[in-house]
């Protein structure tokens, strides 16, 4: 079977009206060797940074909680998520990114931080790469209560919690944001805050 599987692609505009929301009509190779038409429809906001910031000495991390529509939309009763820090790479590099949203979100200035994964988001729909870190911060790393950019209506709530309590909240099902709970799985399987 030919190695190129996707033919005639043709794209049409659904939607630029804050983000790019296309159909996409395109031939695809089966594995069985016919040549079938099929469509997508394909969200593109960019890719995406986010972060799971940890203190050993303090046995902490910095979550944030927020309200987001789409899960108010779907089963979530308040529309509220415990979240890691992250943001849209707009045009940053990611790393430079998850350093301004940190700053923006929960109000520490880090230095330094380590990519540990990159991965698509929600692979059938939105094109979006997440680039995933982690962190380490102190109190003297702090500037500002954090909360998120006013000129955007962010209302970002900065939960510094022990680490137990958010495995806890994981493994009860409190937690419900897959970035959160594949970085906290990462810091637990990595022994990030120690045994
Ligand atoms: N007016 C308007 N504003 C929007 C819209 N969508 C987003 N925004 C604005 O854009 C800001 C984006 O804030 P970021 O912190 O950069 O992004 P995020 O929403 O936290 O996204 C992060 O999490 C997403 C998962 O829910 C990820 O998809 C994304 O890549 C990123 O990691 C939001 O606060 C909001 O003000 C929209 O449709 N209309
Ligand atoms: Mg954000």
């Amino acid at each position: 079977m030919s190695d190129n599987r996707i033919k005639n692609i043709e794209s049409t505009l659904l939607s630029d009206n804050y983000y790019i929301l296309k159909k996409l009509r395109f031939d695809y190779l089966m594995r069985n060797g016919k040549w079938v038409n099929q469509m997508r429809e394909v969200y593109d906001r960019g890719d995406g940074a986010g972060i799971l910031l940890y203190n050993k000495e303090k046995q902490t991390v910095i979550l944030t909680k927020q309200f987001r529509m789409p899960t108010y939309q779907n089963d979530n009763e308040n529309g509220f998520l415990v979240e890691i820090a992250a943001g849209m790479l707009d045009k940053d590099n990611p790393e430079a990114c998850i350093i301004r949203e940190t700053e923006e979100e929960v109000g520490y200035r880090l230095k330094e931080v380590k990519k540990v994964y990159e991965a698509y988001s929600s692979p059938g729909v939105m094109t979006e790469k997440m680039h995933f870190f982690v962190g380490e911060y102190t109190d003297d790393m702090k500037v500002s209560d954090g909360g998120g950019l006013d000129t955007e209506h962010e209302d970002i709530e900065v939960l510094e919690l022990p680490f137990e309590k958010a495995v806890t909240m994981l493994n009860n099902g409190d937690i419900q944001d897959t970035r959160t709970i594949v970085l906290l799985q990462y810091a637990m399987i990595h022994k990030l805050l120690g045994d």
